[in-house]
């Protein structure tokens, strides 16, 4: 596999809260990396400095030969990173399928929309088609047409995930992509992750169902109160005591010695 994202020394806090404390790691061309850690231990932040939503105190982000932690989001996005967000808000008056049109990155032409020009109409076109085809992957076809603020919690999840795919990136990034999600619907969910990895996309998932993550990833990495204390295949999560105490607290280390 190919190197692609390098995380370098990533240190963040906000006032005396020290969240981020020089997170170092690298990310595979088409790996699916676990993203994990108890609540508060830094994890959305993380995603948040590499995608630009938050400024980093110190420490370098770099995409190939790139570097992209002084770059504000948008042009993030165009340098390959996708994200989505744990609460995902919708427009109130928007239908699914426009909310995913608007998510297009293709940027038509002033006087090609307005004077509806035929390669402006030829570039919407494919935009559409490629909508319907992120829909159906989704399972969002039937709900295309309705009002995106009206679908479920679990349906909103999906719908972000769709509009972070309609700009093609190469690494995409989910904020607890599960929570909320009908568990008819998580081993497809499951699947289609895997093949968007297997066409090359590269994804790092927060996700607090350990089923989905040995489902999905081949390397975890877990965050504890801003460090990482653990980069290891999901299996090898339980035997590891820094994240058993990270999840538990140092008190089980100490009644683990004690007994
Ligand atoms: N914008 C902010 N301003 C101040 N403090 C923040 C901000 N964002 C996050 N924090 C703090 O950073 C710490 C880590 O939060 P973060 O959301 O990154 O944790 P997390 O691991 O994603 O937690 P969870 O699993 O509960 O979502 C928390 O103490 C939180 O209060």
């Amino acid at each position: 596999m190919t190197h692609l994202l390098s995380v370098n020394g990533i240190s963040k806090a906000f006032g005396g809260n020290q969240v981020l404390k020089s997170v170092t790691f690298d990310l595979q061309k088409g790996e699916i990396l676990g993203l994990l850690g108890p609540n508060g231990s830094g994890k959305s932040t993380l995603l948040n400095a590499i995608s630009g939503f938050t400024a980093v105190d110190s420490g370098t982000v770099t995409v190939g030969d790139k570097r992209i932690d002084k770059m504000p989001p948008h042009k993030i996005i165009s340098a390959g990173i996708a994200r989505t967000f744990q609460l995902p808000a919708m427009p109130a008056k928007m239908t699914v399928m426009e909310v995913v049109m608007t998510a297009g990155t293709r940027h038509h032409g002033l006087w090609d929309g307005l004077l509806s020009l035929p390669s402006g109409r030829q570039a919407e076109k494919e935009d559409h088609q490629k909508a319907s085809g992120l829909l159906e992957t989704l399972l969002l076809t039937k709900v295309r047409d309705l009002p995106a603020a009206a679908l479920s919690g679990g349906q909103k999840k999906l719908l972000g995930i769709a509009c972070a795919l309609m700009g093609d990136p190469a690494i995409l990034m989910l904020d607890e992509p599960m929570a909320g999600v009908h568990p008819n619907l998580r081993q497809e969910l499951a699947e289609t992750l895997k093949t968007l990895s297997r066409t090359g996309i590269s994804l790092i998932i927060i996700e607090h169902d350990m089923h989905f993550i040995k489902s999905l990833c081949e390397r975890c990495i877990v965050l504890d109160r801003g460090h990482i204390v653990a980069s290891c295949h999901p299996d090898e999560l339980s035997k590891n005591q820094d994240v058993v105490d990270a999840y538990l607290g140092r008190g089980s280390r100490a009644l683990k010695e004690a007994v």
